[in-house]
């Protein structure tokens, strides 16, 4: 990509396993449909989005694999993921919603499993660096907070736990603690819902709070 300023709007939607972002996905899309009918919106999700992605999530989700490995095969899949369906369509100006980005690789990789931060600054660079130096970033990001114990209670309900929800609660701990401090570290990128809120609430905060795209 030559530069991450484009006429698209890119939105990533994160939080430790079951804070509630595929409660609110589907309708959230549905409401920037509503409200900007001119735009195209695209959902996707990582890992995951293309034929070659949702390969390597199933490679992902279900083995155990050395750490490293891991973080390239989460990097691998975002840069054909990028290519294929995030530049086009941001290119094309239009509203690109993503179920996880590269903040989960710090979160879960960087976090969660210890991964050298430093490394991941080398492949977000290597992956998302434009050619003018900019960085594609989302424009902004939804971080459904809430504690690693009221997730897991939630999880344990519904399903079936794949590599990643079989973590212990330090792990969701630690993964909560990064995303955190990556929302410090860009408080305009980032809007924090606090999910333990009823699903009503956080409708309705969904619903209210400004994004500025024309
Ligand atoms: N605000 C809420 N209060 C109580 N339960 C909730 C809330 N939001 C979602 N849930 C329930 O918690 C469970 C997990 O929610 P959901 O699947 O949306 O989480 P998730 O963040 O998408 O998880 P993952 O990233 O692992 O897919 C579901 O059973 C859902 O109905
Ligand atoms: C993008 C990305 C994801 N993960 C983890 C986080 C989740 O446990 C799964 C994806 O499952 P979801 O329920 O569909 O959100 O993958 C990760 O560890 N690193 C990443 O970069």
């Amino acid at each position: 990509m030559k530069t991450a300023h484009n006429p698209g709007y890119f939105i990533s939607f994160e939080g430790i396993d079951g804070a509630g972002k595929s409660t609110h996905i589907d309708a959230f899309c549905q409401l920037m449909r509503q409200k900007y009918p001119a735009r195209e919106v695209v959902m996707t999700r990582e890992p995951g989005g293309t034929a070659l992605g949702e390969q390597l999530r199933s490679l992902l989700l279900e083995g155990p694999m050395h750490l490293e490995a891991e973080a390239l095969l989460m990097f691998a899949a975002r840069r054909e993921h990028l290519a294929q369906v995030i530049e086009p369509a941001l290119e094309a100006g239009k509203i690109v919603i993503s179920d996880r980005f590269t903040d989960a690789s710090f979160a879960y990789q960087g976090g969660g499993r210890g991964l050298d931060i430093a490394k991941l600054n080398i492949l977000e660079r290597w992956v998302q660096g434009c050619d003018d130096g900019t960085l594609l970033q989302p424009n902004l990001t939804i971080l459904f907070d809430l504690p690693g114990s009221v997730a897991q209670a939630r999880r344990s309900k519904v399903r079936e736990p794949d590599k990643f929800e079989k973590m212990d609660l330090d792990f969701f701990e630690r993964v909560r603690q990064e995303y955190l401090r990556r929302a410090q570290l860009d408080p305009q990128r980032f809007h924090l819902v606090d999910a333990t809120q009823t699903p009503e609430r956080i409708w309705l905060e969904l619903q209210s709070f400004p994004i500025p795209i024309k």
